[in-house]
C-alpha cells in the first residue's frame, strides 16, 4: 500500500521546504482524514467493530483491491462515528493533523447522511462539527470550512437528506461553503443530482462534485453542464478530451488532484501515468489534495513532493501551486491574500537563506 511513497518522495531540500509552505487543501473527505492515531480512539471507544485498533494492523486493512473494495473499507470507518463527541474528536483531530502541515485553510469534506442515518442527531452533528471548527482555529490557527457531499451510491434518499441539511437556515453550518457528490461514479450517472445542486446553489454554495475519477470525460461534462460544477473533484478522465482541457482552462475551472489516492484506488495504474502534466500543459489551474490521507498512506505534504517530481517543480513552482489552491478557494478576498502574502515571505526567505 505505501509502496508508491517510497520512489515518490522528493530531493531532500524541497522535502524541507514543502514541510513549512503554507498551503491550502480543498480535496479531503473527514472520515476518510482518520489517522491509525484517531482510528484507534473511535475503534477502542467501540470494541465491537471489525477496524483493527492497532495501527500497524490498519495499513493492511487500508490496503484496496479497486473503488468498490475502497468504499467498503471507508464505510466501515464511518460506522465507528456513532455519537456527536465521535464527530467533534474526529474534526479537531483532524485539523490537528492538517496545521502539522502548515495547512492554513481546508475545505474539509463531510457526509452528514452517512451520520444522521446511523442515528446521530442532526443539530448534534452540526453542533460538534463547528464546535470543533471554532476550536480548531482559535487552537492551531487552521480555518476550516465545509462541503457537505451526497454519496451518490446511496441514491436520491442521500440527495434530499443532503440537500435538507445544507439549506435549511436552521440547521446550515456556519462553516458550510459548497456542495458536493462523491462515491462511486459507475452506475451513478451525474444528472440525477440537478435538482439537489439547484437548491444548493441557489442557497449560495459552491458546486463541487467528484467527476472523471473512475469514469471517463462525459462525466466532467455531465459535472460542468448538469451540476454547474465551479471545481471538479480529481477530473482524471479529462485528459482523454482536449475540447475539455480547453474549456476547463478557458473557464478557470480547477481540479483537485489527488495523485496518490488515485494510485490506491487503480483510478490509475502507477505515479508515472498520471495525467497532471497534461492538465498543466493544457492551462488548467491544478490544485494537489490528499482526499483520504491516512488509508491512502499519505499526505498533504507527500502529495506536493509526488507533483513536484512529475512537474519538475522547484520551490518557486511549488510555491505557484499552494497559491492556486488559495485562489481557487472559497475564502474571502482578505484571508486569500494574508495566506498568498505567507507563501510568497516563506519562500522568499528560504531562496535567501
Ligand atoms: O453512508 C452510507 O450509508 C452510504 C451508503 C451507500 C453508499 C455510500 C457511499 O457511497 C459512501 C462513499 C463515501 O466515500 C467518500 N469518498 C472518500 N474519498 C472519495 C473519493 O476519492 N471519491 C469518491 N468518494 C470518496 C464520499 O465522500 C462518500 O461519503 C454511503
Ligand atoms: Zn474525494
Amino acid at each position: 500500500m505505501t509502496q508508491h511513497l517510497v520512489d515518490s518522495r522528493a530531493p531532500r531540500d524541497l522535502t524541507a521546504f514543502i514541510a513549512e509552505l503554507p498551503k491550502a487543501e480543498l480535496h479531503v473527505h473527514h472520515v476518510g482524514s482518520a489517522s491509525p492515531r484517531i482510528v484507534s480512539e473511535l475503534a477502542a471507544r467501540h470494541p465491537d467493530s471489525e477496524v483493527p485498533t492497532d495501527p500497524a494492523a490498519l495499513v493492511d486493512y487500508f490496503t484496496f483491491t479497486d473503488f468498490a473494495h475502497f468504499v467498503e473499507v471507508y464505510l466501515s470507518v464511518v460506522d465507528l462515528i456513532r455519537t456527536p463527541e465521535d464527530v467533534r474528536l474526529l474534526t479537531y483531530e483532524v485539523a490537528r493533523d492538517l496545521a502539522r502541515q502548515q495547512v492554513r485553510y481546508a475545505e474539509l469534506t463531510i457526509t452528514p447522511f452517512s451520520s444522521t442515518r446511523r442515528g446521530i442527531d442532526e443539530r448534534a452533528f452540526m453542533d460538534a462539527i463547528e464546535d470543533a471548527r471554532k476550536a480548531a482555529e482559535a487552537e492551531f490557527g487552521t480555518v476550516l470550512r465545509w462541503c457537505f457531499d451526497i454519496p451518490g451510491e446511496a441514491g436520491l434518499e442521500a440527495a434530499e437528506e443532503t440537500a435538507r441539511l445544507a439549506t435549511d437556515e436552521r440547521l446550515r453550518p456556519e462553516g458550510l461553503v459548497s456542495f458536493g457528490l462523491g462515491g462511486p461514479e459507475v452506475g451513478v450517472p451525474r444528472p440525477q443530482f440537478k435538482p439537489y445542486f439547484d437548491r444548493a446553489i441557489a442557497a449560495g454554495l459552491h458546486s463541487v462534485p467528484h467527476a472523471g475519477e473512475t469514469t471517463g470525460p462525459e462525466t466532467v461534462w455531465d459535472a460542468l453542464t448538469h451540476l454547474r460544477a465551479e471545481r471538479i473533484g480529481h477530473g482524471t478522465s479529462s485528459a482523454q478530451d482536449p475540447k475539455l482541457l480547453a474549456h476547463l482552462a478557458e473557464h478557470r475551472i480547477a481540479l483537485e488532484v489527488c495523485p496518490t489516492s488515485n494510485i490506491a484506488t487503480r483510478a490509475v495504474r502507477t505515479l508515472d501515468e498520471h495525467p497532471i502534466k497534461e492538465f498543466v500543459e493544457a492551462g488548467v489551474v491544478v490544485t494537489i489534495n490528499s482526499d483520504d490521507p491516512p488509508m491512502f498512506g499519505t499526505d498533504l505534504d507527500n502529495e506536493y513532493a509526488v507533483a513536484a517530481r512529475l512537474l519538475g517543480l522547484d520551490e518557486r513552482g511549488l510555491a505557484e501551486l499552494a497559491k492556486n489552491a488559495v485562489e481557487v478557494s472559497f475564502l474571502d478576498a482578505a484571508g486569500k491574500a494574508r495566506i498568498k502574502d505567507e507563501i510568497d515571505t516563506y519562500t522568499a526567505g528560504w531562496l535567501d537563506r
